[in-house]
C-alpha cells in the first residue's frame, strides 16, 4: 500500500543551459505541485503506514527553501529543471523518510516528473 501527501510552492526560475531564444532562459515563475508517496505495511496498532504529519514535518524545511525563492540561487539547483528539482528533493527527503517510494513534481498543469529514486 502507498500513501501520499500533496504540497505546493511558488518559485521563480530560469533555465541557464537552454539555447539562446528559448523562452525558459527568461526568469519566470511556477506554482509547483509536489506529491510525495510512502510505501509500507499498515501498523497494526496505529492503522497507518506513516503519520501524514510526520511526512509534512520532514518536507517542511525543503519547501521553505524553495517557496517564494529564485530556485537558481539554491546550491545544487543552478539548473532548476523539474527533473533536477525532483532529484534534489529526493536526495534530501529519502534519508529522513526511508519508506519514500515516489515523488511527483508538476511544474505546470500539463507537465511533470515522476521519480522513484532510480
Ligand atoms: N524536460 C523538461 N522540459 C522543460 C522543463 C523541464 O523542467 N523539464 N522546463 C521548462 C520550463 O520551465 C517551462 O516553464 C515549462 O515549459 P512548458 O511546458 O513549455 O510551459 P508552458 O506553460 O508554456 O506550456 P504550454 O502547454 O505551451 O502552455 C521547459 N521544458
Ligand atoms: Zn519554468
Amino acid at each position: 500500500m502507498e500513501i501520499y501527501k500533496e504540497f505546493s510552492f511558488d518559485s521563480a526560475h530560469f533555465l541557464p543551459n537552454v539555447p539562446e531564444g528559448h523562452k525558459c532562459k527568461n526568469m519566470h515563475g511556477h506554482t509547483y505541485k509536489l506529491k510525495v508517496f510512502v510505501a509500507g505495511e499498515v501498523h497494526p496498532h496505529y492503522g497507518w503506514i506513516m503519520d501524514f504529519k510526520e511526512l509534512k514535518d520532514a518536507i517542511a524545511p525543503l519547501i521553505d527553501q524553495l517557496d517564494h525563492k529564485l530556485i537558481n540561487d539554491i546550491p545544487g539547483l543552478e539548473n532548476p529543471t523539474a527533473e533536477n528539482i525532483t532529484i534534489w528533493i529526493w536526495n534530501r527527503l529519502n534519508p529522513l523518510v526511508p519508506q519514500l517510494s515516489r515523488i511527483e513534481l508538476y511544474e505546470t498543469p500539463t507537465t511533470g516528473v515522476i521519480y522513484n529514486g532510480k
